[in-house]
């Protein structure tokens, strides 16, 4: 029997959507709210510098309605580590996004960036909240991702999804998802737990957690968002959550 998989609901989308006529809907504290009432196991945000989606001041206001578990995503300038450490999810994932990026687009380089990860890291722990590494499916990237003090990585799914969406039958890009089940087979071997994310989705996520089943948590934003346009949030929030259980 697999372990079940908790699924974060990334938000960013919501407050994009809001941003777009300056008033204050969809309002989303109500979402984060409804998510967490559909079955959301935890809500996951990424605040950008240039807050194009989520602004500063809303994940200030998350922080009291979310019950379950809260992760802000991120790349960790002085204003992001006082954001997290005063806010105090209980996860906070590194992410190496340059400022201006479109969206995540590569996970770290742990062995060249461990030491600036392990400061990183102490201070983001001193403030008692887990922290996750953003990473490419680079098995050889693991041990130093231990070394600076993670306590999860977050398996980067953008290449796995746009392989299996160029192929009928899961990715059939052998060589792309053995790397992936290295790279999570090296990471339990050294006592790192797993999550996952970006541009997971209704079509790829089976397969993915069918073969990765001791995944912690994925965070989905994009899709499901979209995919709740159809379906409505609370049968999107089910629809992915019957994948992951
Ligand atoms: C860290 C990650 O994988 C991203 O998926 C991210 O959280 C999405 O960010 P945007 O919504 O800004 O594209
Ligand atoms: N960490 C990944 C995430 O939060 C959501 O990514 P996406 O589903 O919006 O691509």
């Amino acid at each position: 029997m697999n372990p079940t998989t908790k699924l974060s609901v990334n938000i960013n989308k919501v407050a994009l959507i809001r941003n777009s006529r300056g008033e204050n809907l969809p309002d989303i504290i109500q979402v984060a709210k409804d998510c967490q009432r559909f079955g959301a196991d935890g809500i996951t945000v990424h605040p950008r510098p240039d807050e194009r989606h989520i602004r500063i001041r809303d994940v200030y206001e998350l922080r009291p309605v979310v019950h379950t578990e809260f992760n802000i995503e991120g790349y960790p300038t002085t204003a992001f580590i006082d954001l997290v450490t005063e806010v105090k999810p209980e996860q906070c994932t590194l992410v190496p996004d340059p400022p201006g990026v479109l969206t995540s687009n590569t996970g770290w380089d742990t062995v060249k960036y461990q030491s600036f990860l392990r400061e990183v890291i102490q201070e983001i722990h001193a403030a008692g909240i887990r922290v996750s590494i953003f990473l490419n499916p680079e098995p050889d990237k693991v041990e130093a991702a231990r070394k600076a003090g993670a306590d999860r990585i977050e398996l980067f799914t953008g290449p796995y999804a746009k392989a299996y969406a160029a192929a009928a039958n899961g990715p059939q890009n052998f060589e792309l998802f053995n790397a992936y089940k290295e790279t999570a087979r090296r990471a339990l071997q050294v006592g790192l737990e797993l999550n996952a994310g970006h541009d997971l989705n209704l079509q790829n996520l089976k397969f993915f957690k069918l073969h990765i089943p001791e995944l912690k948590e994925v965070s989905i934003g994009h899709a499901l968002i979209c995919d709740a346009l159809y379906y409505g949030l609370e049968n999107t929030i089910q629809m992915y959550k019957r994948l992951l259980s």
